[in-house]
């Protein structure tokens, strides 16, 4: 493991299977229909690559980038829009991928913002879920793993943009940031 790590939380076998497993459940449930998967970058870049080549509905690619988090652990509480699609959702069937809900701040604001743009439907799928730091609600349709209250990286999260590149998913020792979230 790295050293700034605690301990492993998921390794990169049980991603795999999750995320192989969340590819063929949502295949099913698109069975007939073709989705537009909007990725919010960066943090759910690597998640995104892995799950769309198990998704065997044909799929679309869209980005949009926003931040909350900066250089902290914590949230700032304001989520600007760095990024958005390329293009126009009227009709569509999208399908958030996010790779984690923690405050929920980042998808509430993004779900109502891109709800306005008339989607045929809209969903959200997210690896992880720390629902223990919930400030906004949001409604989540495909879940990963659910986590404790920890500040985790690995597999596209960082950390001050760091440790995005680890293969599997770790919690961060508090030491690294000081702790007292
Ligand atoms: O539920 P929330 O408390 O809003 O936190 C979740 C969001 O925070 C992180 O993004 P960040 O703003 O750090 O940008 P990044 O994806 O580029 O790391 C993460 O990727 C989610 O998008
Ligand atoms: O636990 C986390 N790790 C990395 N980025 C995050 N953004 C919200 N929560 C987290
Ligand atoms: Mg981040």
């Amino acid at each position: 493991m790295h050293p700034d790590g605690e301990r492993i939380l998921f390794t990169e076998e049980e991603i795999r299977a999750r995320v192989a497993e969340m590819g063929r459940e949502i295949s099913r449930d698109y069975a007939g229909r073709e989705l537009l998967v909007v990725g919010i970058l960066k943090g759910a870049m690597i998640f995104l690559a892995d799950l769309v080549r198990s998704i065997t509905v044909p799929a679309f690619f869209d980005f949009i980038a926003v931040s909350s988090y900066g250089t902290s652990t914590k949230s700032s509480g304001a989520v600007r829009i760095l990024k958005d699609l390329d293009r126009g959702i009227e009709g569509r069937h999208v399908l958030i991928v996010e790779d984690i809900v923690d405050t929920g701040l980042t998808l509430n604001y993004l779900v109502d913002n891109l709800t306005a743009r008339g989607p045929a439907s809209l969903k959200v799928c997210t690896l992880l879920d720390k629902p223990s730091r919930r400030q906004k609600p949001v409604e989540i349709h495909y879940n990963g793993f659910t986590i404790p209250d920890e500040f985790v990286v690995g597999y596209g999260l960082d950390y001050n943009e760091c440790y995005r590149n680890l293969p599997y998913i770790m919690v961060l020792s508090p030491r690294v940031f000081g702790g007292g979230r």
